[in-house]
């Protein structure tokens, strides 16, 4: 690209990027109103434009942690606002602001980086891969009856209406996190504060309480169309452990009025058909990807997850980040650099899909995009990346 300046913005054009990038999903510019509520969701620094005349591409991110296999945390920047004007795409504007953007987290030290795709073509050439995998279910609240030993969970208490965001903040905050999962930094609450309160039905926020104090919480709308069914749409759902799990749909199938209960981008492996005594109550309807995670730091990476097995030597291939190429030896001991055979071999893409226990390496390569030495190496290499539970990250940024 020629004749393109890219830099970090001031203050005073971030409100040109919302309305740049709003204009790509082909949403209106914010009202002053909104802009003045929106404003401090936008940590500083953090947002990159690209500029000829005007200017015509924007990314940015947010400062948050990411929870890895294993339960530790690595610092994670969660990629948003990605949008290039519509007169001047294909000419190479995403690309620059993806290596400026990987430039930038490498100097800060920042190991993983992650968004939500808005089409599955996009980010991939730019080292991102789906990492989570999620589900859609939809269940008929007037068939769902609890299984006798479905746990009684606690009590359950409506927020109120001004503030239904308020006290979350902490409760979310003490939930333990399952790998896949970051941390939801004041920036993103401000804008959820915002994104949440759009739409005519009212924002609903319950609170379970357990035997410790605040373990889980729900976020809804009801919306309730002539001629269509009753549909109680779950927003945001955290718990802490079954009880309040149970406690929370206990909760939501008694709700008054509503004919359908419908939840989007829950883990794979929740378990909500087993709690009725007909799972077909519960309706799958759609499942795809979540998180596409993109490791700026692969050695940092390998060091911090948990490994499970016998140790392998992984080379990976970084054409972007020249620095993760390389092979290392990985195992419950640990990952360091070494310069023996590899077992495995893969892109850093590809190396992001298996990171979390999304996808199997023998998976991979079955459909050519990892090689394994042979079937011993696929089945360690299996274990090794292997997941107790379903990576999932449940926060839409
Ligand atoms: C995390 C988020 O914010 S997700 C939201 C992303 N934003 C949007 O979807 C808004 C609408 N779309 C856009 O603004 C733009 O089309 C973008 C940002 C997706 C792409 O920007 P561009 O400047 O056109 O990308 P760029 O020219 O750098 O493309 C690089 C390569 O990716 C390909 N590519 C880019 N976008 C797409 C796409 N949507 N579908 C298929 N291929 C694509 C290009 O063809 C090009 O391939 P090539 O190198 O083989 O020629």
């Amino acid at each position: 690209m020629t004749d393109h300046v890219t830099r970090v913005l001031r203050e005073d054009e971030l409100r040109a990027a919302n309305t740049l990038f709003r204009a790509t999903l082909h949403v209106g510019p914010p009202s002053d109103d909104e802009w003045d509520r929106l404003r401090p969701a936008y940590q500083p620094g953090r947002t990159l434009g690209v500029f000829d005349d005007a200017l015509i591409g924007t990314a940015r991110s947010l400062d948050a942690e990411l929870t890895v296999t294993g339960g530790r945390a690595v610092p994670l920047a969660a990629v948003t606002g990605v949008g290039v004007r519509a007169d001047r795409t294909r000419r190479g504007v995403l690309t620059e602001l993806m290596r400026a953007q990987l430039a930038d987290l490498t100097e800060r030290g920042v190991v993983a980086a992650t968004l939500h795709a808005s089409e599955g073509l996009i980010y991939g050439r730019f080292g991102y891969g789906v990492a989570t995998v999620a589900r859609a279910c939809t269940v008929r609240r007037r068939l769902a009856r609890l299984r006798p030993e479905v746990p009684a969970g606690g009590e359950v208490e409506l927020l109120g209406a001004d503030d239904p965001l308020g006290s979350l903040r902490e409760t979310y905050a003490a939930l333990p996190r399952r790998a896949g999962m970051m941390s939801r930094p004041e920036p993103w609450w401000r804008g959820a504060e915002v994104y949440l309160r759009r739409g005519d039905e009212p924002l609903v926020a319950a609170v379970h309480h357990g035997t410790g104090g605040p373990d889980g919480f729900v976020l809804y709308r009801v919306s309730r169309t002539p001629g269509a069914p009753a549909t109680l749409r779950v927003i945001d759902l955290h718990y802490a452990d079954a009880e309040a799990f149970a406690g929370l749909w206990r909760f939501l199938l008694n709700v008054d009025l509503v004919d359908d209960i419908e939840v989007e981008e829950r883990p794979v492996d929740e378990p909500v058909e087993l709690l009725f005594t007909d799972p077909r109550a519960c309706r799958v309807t759609a499942a795809g990807d979540e998180i596409w995670l993109r490791l700026v730091d692969v050695p940092a990476a390998l060091a911090t997850r948990e490994w499970h097995g016998e140790p392998l030597v992984v080379e990976v291939d970084d054409p972007m980040l020249a620095g993760n190429t390389g092979r290392y030896h990985v195992g419950p001991g640990g990952a360091r650099r070494t310069e023996e055979p590899p077992d495995l071999r893969l892109g850093v893409d590809a190396l992001a899909m298996v990171y979390l226990g999304a996808w199997r390496p023998s998976a991979l390569a079955h459909v050519g995009r990892a090689w394994l030495a042979g079937e011993d190496a696929a089945a360690r290499a299996d274990r090794l990346f292997g997941a107790r539970t379903q990576a999932w990250c449940g926060t839409f940024f």
